[in-house]
């Protein structure tokens, strides 16, 4: 049997509960260092540093300049390759995110008389051009290509396209194709990693350039997001995947350690808990473990059992609730599956999670490919400021004012009274007796 990384945090210093909170992207130093020259190269050579990289990191041998952008051929295949079940899937996960996020789209317009005869509002406008990153190393991501492409086709982008890494064949994932041609998006490039993110901030001789990159990825990805931050909009920070599992006394913990397997799965440098006051919860949950990784995949068993075995993951246990709620908020989680019969008991409690799942038929899983909302969260404590992605993010919002004659006597006025505490001669001259002369009443 695996060492589970069990904690009870009353016994911990002040040092080593701050030690519970880092994730493994929490330094990324050591890859900036690495990334550097892939960004420099991509912005010097062009394609021909996207062919040398994906040879090199990708094993893509066959991959040339010519071949870097998905044809209409390569998606028939994909359409052909991929099991018409898992099509339908895709077309119902496609159906409930798109339900979520048109109801989260900002109207267009909105406008207020703030006071008579004077208004003002929001504009939303897409954004003219984002990149959308899907990963594809420890798994392939079709779920991530929907959650990404959906909300980019409601905010109506005019120019999208997927990067994502070729596979050592040099194609792409083929239900990442169906999922990117089911949600709308036409331009899905073969690249990966820090030069992905480097081709979707320069250009190549292939690839469209533009203004902003979203989606999660390796620590390569976020270097490469972090280092080229002013060239190009890094959204929000999405890193290896992590979550809580918060048990109250009401349920099995058998159940949590099922729950606690979810993200811990997804690698090595994943995070995972299970919190909870119950010591029942945590002598269930450890003794149901071993039966829970005598049912998964070989590699998945050693992915969760790197992080269960700490210091990223594990089981905290805590003196109370409260205790529980403390820990939760200070970690500020991507993934928070709250396991109670009552659930909305807990909700009031609980601030910094970027995405809070309600009770036992609530598994992350549900979330992670088909329930609507996104599963694109901000990692490493980003949820105390980020939320999940939207529409929103696709978006620019530009404020409107308009000021009638019968508004701006009254305006103008003030206006003018601080702009000459402030120094401003033209600001106040521009709403003074010279306007008048122009205004003409
Ligand atoms: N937050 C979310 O919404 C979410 C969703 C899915 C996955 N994830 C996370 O995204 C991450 C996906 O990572 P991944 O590795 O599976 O896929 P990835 O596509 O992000 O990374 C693979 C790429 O990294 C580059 N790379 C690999 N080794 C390299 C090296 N030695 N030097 C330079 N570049 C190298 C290669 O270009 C490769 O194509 C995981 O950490 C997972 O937990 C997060
Ligand atoms: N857990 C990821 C977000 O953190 C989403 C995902 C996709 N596939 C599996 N899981
Ligand atoms: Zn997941």
């Amino acid at each position: 049997m695996s060492d589970v990384n069990i904690q009870t945090l009353s016994q911990l210093s002040p040092d080593d509960r701050a030690a519970l909170m880092r994730r493994s992207e929490t330094d990324i130093s050591g890859f900036l260092d690495k990334v550097a020259p892939i960004v420099d190269a991509v912005r010097d050579e062009g394609d021909a540093a996207l062919v040398r990289f994906g040879r090199e990191f990708d094993r893509a041998e066959g991959l040339t300049a010519d071949t870097l952008k998905v044809t209409e051929a390569e998606f028939d295949d994909a359409f052909a390759l991929v099991e018409p079940e898992l099509i339908e899937t895709i077309r119902f996960a496609i159906g409930n995110l798109r339900s979520f996020h048109e109801e989260q789209a900002p109207e267009p317009m909105w406008m207020k008389e703030i006071r008579p005869g004077a208004f003002a509002g929001d504009r939303f406008t897409p954004i003219r051009s984002v990149a959308l990153y899907v990963p594809r190393g420890k798994g392939s991501f079709p779920s991530v290509t929907m959650m990404t492409s959906v909300p980019a086709v409601v905010a109506k982008v005019p120019k999208l396209a997927i990067f994502t890494p070729p596979a050592p064949d040099g194609k792409v994932d083929a239900a990442t194709l169906v999922a990117a041609r089911l949600a709308g998006v036409e331009t899905v490039y073969k690249a990966g990693g820090a030069q992905a993110v480097a081709a979707a901030a320069f250009g190549t001789e292939t690839v469209q350039p533009a203004l902003k990159i979203v989606g999660p990825g390796s620590p390569f990805v976020v270097a490469a997001k972090r280092m080229l931050s002013d060239r190009i909009d890094p959204g929000l920070p999405a890193g290896p995947s992590e979550s809580i599992i918060f048990a109250d006394e009401s349920v099995d913990g058998g159940l949590a350690a099922l729950d606690l397997l979810i993200e811990a799965e997804h690698g090595p440098d994943s995070s995972a808990w299970l919190v909870t006051h119950s010591q029942r919860v945590v002598d269930e949950a450890t003794a149901a473990l071993p039966s829970h990784w005598a049912e998964m995949s070989e590699q998945r068993v050693a992915f969760s059992q790197a992080v269960l075995g700490g210091p990223a993951g594990g089981i905290a246990l805590t003196q109370s609730i409260q205790d529980s709620y403390d820990f939760i908020n200070e970690y500020a989680p991507e993934h928070l599956q709250i396991l109670s019969q009552e659930p909305f008991e807990h909700l009031g409690e609980i601030t910094e999670a970027a995405e809070v799942l309600m009770g036992p038929h609530t598994p992350i899983t549900i979330a992670n490919f088909c329930l609507g909302p996104n599963a694109v969260l901000p990692t490493s404590r980003g949820a105390r400021t980020w939320g999940p992605l939207s529409v929103s993010d696709f978006m620019r919002r530009s404020s409107v004012g308009y000021v009638t004659a019968k508004g701006y006597p009254d305006l103008a006025d003030n206006a003018r009274r601080l702009a000459e505490y402030e120094g401003f001669s033209s600001h106040a001259n521009a709403v003074g007796p010279m306007r008048q002369r122009y205004l003409g009443n």
